[in-house]
C-alpha cells in the first residue's frame, strides 16, 4: 500500500459512508481508501464529521445501499431504523467451516432435541481442535458482522460454560474461565477491530440484532416470519426473548424519520410541524410498548435463568474478578460489560430528543448508563450523539413549553418512555429478581438501583413540566389526558420507590453502592 494514500487515508480518515469525499474521488478508490483505514486505523468511522467537527445534521441513510458491501452492516436508515442495512449472514462460507461446526453443535438442546456441546461441559474440549483463521484479507461487511456475531458468541459459551454448569446445580455461578485461547482471541479481535467494536458479545452486533433470519425472506420482520440464527440453550424462551427485542426494533424506521422531523421543524419554528411529528412519535412508541407485552407469552419468565449465564460480561461480575486474558493479544487482562438491551439505541433516541439524558442525576448510576453508550455500532452512536447535541442546540423541550398543546404532546411521549421503562422493570422483577440473588445484571449494572435511576428521573420530569402548564390553553381532550399522565406517573413512583426499599434489603445495599464505570 503506498504512503501516498496512507497519508490521504491518515488526514481524511473519517469518511463518508454515503458518498465518496469528494466527486473527484471514484468509488472504486473510495474502498480502497476504506479498506486502508479499517487496515491501519481500526474500524470507520461513518457520518461526515472530521476530527472535532460537529455536523449539523445527519446521514440518514434514504436507500439501504443493500450492495455495499464496504460499509458498516448497522447504519441508521429511513428503511432499517436501527436494524442492520441487511438480513444477517446465517452460515458462514465453507473456509468457516469447523467454525461454523462449533456454533451449529453448540446449544445446550440441539434443534434435533438431542445434547449439545454445552450440556455436559463438552465445548472447552472441542474448542482446542478449531484453527486460527487469519481474517486480515476480510473486508466484506456482512461477512465480518457474522464472524463478529459467531466469534463472541463461541467466546461468551467458552468463558461461562463452567459458570452455567455451577449455576445449574448449586444456584451459584462461580469462577467463568479466565483465558480466552488465541483460536478465539486473535480472530476475534482482529474483527472487533475493523468493526470498531469491544471484542466481547454485543446487543446489536451479536446477540440480538445481528441474529435473525427471516422464514420468507419476501416477508416483513414480524415474529411469526422469523428464528434465530445462534442461541445458546435451544429452548423457545431464549427465541422470545431475542425476537422481541428485533421486533421492537422493526418499528425504529419511523421513530428515526419523526426525530428528524421534530429537530428540522424545531429549527423551522413550524408549530404544526412540530406537534404531528410528536404525535407520530407517540404512536410509534405505541407500536414499540405494545410489541414489548408480548415478551410475556413469547418467553417464560422461569426459563430466563436457563440462558442468561451465557450473556454475562467480564466488567463487574464475580465470575471474572482479575477480567479475561486474551491470548495472543494481550498480556493484560480485559473488561467488557455484557450483552444488554441498555445497547438498544431506540430509548436513548428518545431520551436525547426530549432532553431527558441532560436532566439525569449526576451519580455513578449515570455514567454507568454513558458507559452503555459506548457499546453499539459506531454509526448508532454517531446519531445518537447528533440527536443529543442538536436538541440541546435547538431546545426541543424549550419550544414544546411554550405552547400548552405542544407540551401535552411532549408528556404523551415521556409517558411512553415511563411505560417502556416500567414494564421493563416488571420484567426485571419476574425474570430476574425473583429468581436469583445475583446482585448484578449481564450489563454488570447494580439490578435494584440502576434502573429505578432513570424512571424516576422521568418521572420527576413530568411533575415538573405539569406544574408549568396553562390548563385554559388545552383543549379539552389535551386536560383529560394530561390529568391521566399525572395520575398515572404519581402511582409508579409510588410503587417503584416501595419496590426498591424492599429491594435494597434483599441484596446487600453495599452491591448495589458498588458501581464500575
Ligand atoms: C425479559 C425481558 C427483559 C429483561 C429481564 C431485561 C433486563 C434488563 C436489565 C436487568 C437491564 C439493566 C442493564 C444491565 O443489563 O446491566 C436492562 C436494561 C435495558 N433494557 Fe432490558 N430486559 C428485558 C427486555 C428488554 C427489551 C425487550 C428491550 C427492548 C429494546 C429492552 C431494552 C432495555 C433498555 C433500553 C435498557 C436500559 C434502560 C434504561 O435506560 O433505563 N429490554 N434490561
Amino acid at each position: 500500500m503506498t504512503n501516498f494514500i496512507k497519508q490521504i487515508v491518515h488526514k481524511s480518515f473519517i469518511l463518508s459512508a454515503v458518498v465518496p469525499p469528494s466527486p473527484r474521488i471514484t468509488a472504486t478508490k473510495f474502498n480502497l481508501f476504506k479498506k486502508v483505514a479499517i487496515k491501519e486505523f481500526g474500524a470507520l468511522t461513518t457520518s461526515s464529521t472530521c476530527h472535532n467537527v460537529q455536523p449539523h445534521t445527519f446521514n440518514v441513510l434514504k436507500d439501504v445501499m443493500e450492495h455495499d458491501t464496504s460499509s458498516p452492516s448497522f447504519m441508521v436508515g429511513y428503511d432499517n431504523g436501527f436494524l442492520p442495512r441487511w438480513d444477517p449472514m446465517v452460515q458462514l462460507p465453507d473456509k468457516f467451516y469447523a467454525l461454523e461446526y462449533l456454533l451449529q453443535k453448540m446449544s445446550i438442546q440441539l434443534p434435533n432435541g438431542k445434547p449439545g456441546l454445552l450440556a455436559n461441559g463438552e465445548l472447552g474440549e472441542a474448542v482446542k481442535d478449531l484453527p486460527l483463521y487469519d481474517i486480515k484479507d476480510i473486508f466484506d461487511q456482512r461477512l465480518l458482522s457474522a464472524l463478529f456475531r459467531d466469534y463472541t458468541f463461541l467466546a461468551s459459551a467458552y468463558l461461562l460454560e463452567p459458570c452455567d454448569i455451577m449455576f445449574r446445580e448449586k444456584k451459584d455461578y462461580g469462577l467463568g474461565r479466565q483465558i480466552l485461547p488465541k483460536n478465539i482471541a486473535v480472530p476475534l479481535v482482529e474483527v472487533a477491530k475493523k468493526l470498531g467494536a469491544f471484542p466481547f458479545m454485543e446487543y446489536a452486533l451479536s446477540y440480538s440484532l445481528y441474529n435473525y433470519r427471516r422464514v420468507d425472506p419476501s416477508k416483513p420482520i414480524v415474529y411469526s416470519n422469523l428464528n434465530l440464527i445462534r442461541e445458546f440453550s435451544g429452548i423457545s424462551s431464549e427465541k422470545g426473548f431475542i425476537l422481541v427485542h428485533v421486533t421492537m426494533v422493526a418499528n425504529s424506521p419511523s421513530l428515526v424519520r419523526w426525530t428528524m422531523e421534530t429537530l428540522d421543524s424545531v429549527e423551522k419554528n413550524d408549530r404544526s410541524r412540530f406537534n404531528n411529528s410528536l404525535s407520530k412519535l407517540n404512536e410509534t412508541m405505541i407500536l414499540i410498548n405494545t410489541e414489548m407485552k408480548t415478551m410475556w407469552e413469547r418467553s417464560n419468565p422461569d426459563d430466563y435463568l436457563k440462558f442468561r449465564t451465557f450473556i454475562m460480561g467480564s466488567k463487574n461480575q464475580p465470575m471474572f474478578p482479575k477480567g479475561v486474558i486474551y491470548e495472543g493479544v494481550s498480556e493484560e487482562p480485559l473488561f467488557y460489560r455484557g450483552e444488554s438491551g441498555a445497547n438498544d439505541s431506540m430509548i436513548p433516541c428518545m431520551d436525547n430528543l426530549l432532553q431527558i439524558t441532560s436532566k439525569l442525576p449526576k451519580n455513578p448510576l449515570t455514567e454507568v448508563l454513558k458507559d452503555f453508550r459506548r457499546y453499539r455500532p459506531i454509526n448508532h452512536k454517531e446519531f445518537l450523539d447528533f440527536v443529543q447535541r442538536h436538541a440541546e442546540k435547538v431546545d426541543v423541550r424549550g419550544f414544546a413549553t411554550q405552547d400548552a398543546n405542544s407540551t401535552a404532546l411532549y408528556l404523551a411521549n415521556l409517558d411512553k418512555i415511563i411505560a417502556f421503562r416500567y414494564r421493563h422493570w416488571n420484567f426485571t422483577k419476574e425474570y430476574i429478581i425473583k429468581n436469583t440473588t445475583h446482585p448484578v445484571a449481564t450489563g454488570g449494572s447494580p439490578i435494584v438501583t440502576w434502573l429505578p435511576n432513570q424512571l424516576l428521573t422521568i418521572l420527576e420530569q413530568i411533575s415538573q413540566i405539569y406544574k408549568t402548564i396553562d390548563y385554559s390553553q388545552l383543549t379539552p381532550e389535551n386536560k383529560i389526558l394530561i390529568d391521566e399522565l399525572i395520575a398515572k406517573a404519581d402511582n409508579k413512583k409510588r410503587v417503584l420507590n416501595g419496590d426498591v426499599k424492599i429491594l435494597k434489603e434483599k441484596f446487600s445495599p453495599e452491591s448495589q453502592k458498588h458501581v464500575v464505570v
